[in-house]
């Protein structure tokens, strides 16, 4: 196909306003798959899925569209991942296209993900096809919103489409503007390769299959290849595109879209953002610098069982072959025994591993309270990474503390400013800019108002998302980006049980809520742990001093005395019983903590 004759476009959306239900059409009005087509082929992957335990999903599909002008267009309409955890694979998804269809739900309006998303097209340069969706809804504001995206993006009402992705109308004008608007691809076909890799995964039988834009040159099946970030080299052992379905080809030329079968065993060995070049004739200079990911949330992983180590170590080992953002050590703690400290992108990254070593693999787990990274600068000048609170060196050996800080948008509706400026107080926010989204229509509370804070990361892994949700009914947006790291005082609060130290629970605070967290500690404790045959003090200390304390006094439990005579049978079934009881129990010292127990506490609330 002529380079002339190609779109690359993706679509950008806050989550929820339609994105992939849009995809689902133009798939379908392109004619590349029939309706009832669409849900078999949504089984056939679910199988797949199952069979290989991993996901399957098309991240770029290739339609053909006969449009209006006669002419036949190769549209390649790109995926991007809809949260902010990804965002350097959004950014590299951008970089592959040269036009970006914006929709945004004329029941919501815009939202904080609709303004990353806009912002980082338009550092891309992307042609963006602002496009108000789902105006079937009688509950639609379609008028509100047009003034929010003239007032606040500087579209015009004459340049926006209006679409249902449900019902199809407007999808058509949608095909046809994206034609018109988006430009084709520049890039030069005889010049030496060089490929984007937007996406990859690993395949059981082809190995790493990695997603990318071939921006010069053309590549073959049989081609020698260098990753000119990673400095890997590969053999291509396919060559193809996704139509939705996998559809191999003999080449990919300049300008197009597709994906090439590596062999390569790890994802982590080709990672999305890194140039691809060709062995023999490289190019000189790679398409963009390639940045590996870089965790910034970390968490200990358990198993609940210590007998199950070795299962989630496999576990591990498998997940990270399709992961490369994920990253873990071997560590070891007195209470929890052998497991991982590991590396996150974001709260939602870390729930999309826990989920799957549960699900995927059948391990039951226990993971601590997610912290950040801290820089310590020791008094005898060593600067050391802190990713394990219990790992805090004593107050009088820290030089110098710093921690990781965010930017942070939050979009609300303008009633609700006075819940946001106190919840933000409250979790050390520091407020940079506040700003009113389109016009004020007459009903209180239907303006929206943009408000910037600058945010220690540590306040984002609290409850402060569920809070803000709460607190604004529901109608607060969010979004972040990662802001470097600043000076920070704070100290680190440890928990004993049964005056045994319990490093799970470690938490690094500031001082004046030490004592709070500390009783809030404390008491979640007194409340979970089941009484036992001895009285438990459990205490939360900072440096020597108990800042907090509650006692479980203890209970006479015998699960043999209702067998007065000898039935030794059903005495050992109540044994047998209390045995499998206590396998979903750890013990800290003498005291038996239930696994829930254990959630609910690293859970607490810490401010
Ligand atoms: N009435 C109506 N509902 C729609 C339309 N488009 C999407 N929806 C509904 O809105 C919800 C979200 O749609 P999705 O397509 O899953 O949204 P998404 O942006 O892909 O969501 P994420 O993948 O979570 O980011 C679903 O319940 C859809 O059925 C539309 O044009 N009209």
């Amino acid at each position: 196909m002529r380079q002339s004759h190609i779109r690359n476009f993706c679509i950008i959306a806050h989550i929820d306003h339609g994105k992939s239900t849009l995809a689902d059409r133009l798939i379908e009005s392109t004619g590349a798959m029939r309706r009832e087509e669409m849900s078999e082929q949504v089984m056939d992957r679910m199988e797949l899925e199952r069979e290989r335990g991993i996901t399957i999903k098309a991240k770029a599909i290739r339609l053909n569209y006969t449009a209006a002008d006669g002419n036949s267009y190769l549209l390649n309409l790109i995926d991007t991942p809809g949260h902010v955890d990804f965002s350097y694979e959004v950014s590299r998804t951008l970089a592959a296209c040269e036009g970006a269809v914006l929709l945004v739900d004329v029941t919501q309006g815009i939202q904080a993900q609709t303004l990353a998303n806009v912002y980082l097209a338009m550092e891309h340069n992307l042609e963006i096809i602002p496009t108000l969706n789902k105006v079937d809804l009688p509950s639609g504001e379609p008028e509100r919103v047009m003034d929010e995206v003239e007032s606040v993006l500087g579209f015009s009402e004459a340049e926006t489409l209006r679409i249902s992705g449900k019902t199809g109308v407007g999808v058509p004008e949608l095909l046809e503007t994206i034609v018109k608007r988006v430009p084709p691809p520049g890039g030069d076909p005889k010049a030496p390769l060089r490929a984007l890799i937007f996406d990859s995964h690993y395949d059981q039988y082809k190995g790493v299959i990695a997603y990318l834009r071939v921006v010069d040159g053309r590549i073959k099946t049989g081609d020698r290849l260098k990753l000119m970030g990673q400095g890997t080299t590969l053999e291509v052992l396919e060559v193809g595109y996704f139509n939705p379905r996998e559809c191999p080809v003999s080449s990919l030329e300049a300008g197009e879209v597709g994906y090439i079968a590596t062999g390569l065993k790890t994802v982590g060995d080709c990672s999305v953002g890194d140039t691809v070049t060709s062995l023999v004739e490289p190019a000189h200079a790679a398409l963009a610098a390639y940045r590996p990911a870089k965790p910034m949330v970390f968490a200990g992983i358990y198993p609940t069982q210590a007998s199950d180590y070795h299962e989630l170590r496999e576990a591990m080992e498998r997940l990270k072959l399709n992961d490369a953002s994920l990253s873990y050590e071997m560590e070891n703690s007195p209470l929890l025994g052998h497991g991982f400290r590991c590396g996150f992108l974001g709260l939602l990254h870390m729930d999309i591993v826990y989920e799957r070593l549960e699900r995927e693999f059948g391990l039951s787990l226990v993971v601590t309270a997610p912290a950040v990274s801290y820089y310590i600068t020791r008094t005898d000048g060593e600067v050391i990474t802190v990713v394990n609170p219990s790992e805090l060196p004593a107050p009088a050996d820290i030089a110098r503390m710093e921690e990781p800080w965010v930017k942070i948008r939050i979009l609300v509706p303008s009633n609700y400013i006075g819940t946001v400026m106190e919840m933000e107080r409250e979790f050390g926010g520091i407020h940079r800019h506040t700003e009113f989204l389109g016009h004020a229509t007459g009903t209180e509370g239907t303006q929206r108002v943009q408000l910037d804070y600058d945010m220690p990361l540590r306040s984002m892994l609290t409850s402060f998302y569920d809070q803000l949700k709460s607190r604004t009914n529901g109608y607060a947006s969010l979004d972040y980006e990662f802001d470097g790291y600043r000076d920070a005082r704070l100290v680190k609060i440890d928990v004993l049980v049964n005056n045994l130290l319990v490093d799970a629970f470690s938490r690094i605070v500031p001082p004046e809520q030490a004592q709070d967290v500390g009783k809030s500690l404390v008491h979640k404790l007194k409340e979970v742990i089941p009484r036992q045959l001895f009285n438990i003090p459990i205490q939360a200390a900072v440096g020597g001093r108990i800042v907090a304390r509650a006692d479980i006094a203890a209970k006479r439990k015998d699960v043999l005395a209702k067998c007065y005579g000898g039935d030794i049978t059903r005495k050992r079934k109540l044994l047998e019983k209390q045995k499998e009881g206590k396998k979903k129990m750890k013990s800290i010292g003498q005291v038996e903590v239930p696994k829930e127990a254990f959630f609910s506490v690293l859970k607490t609330d810490i401010k």
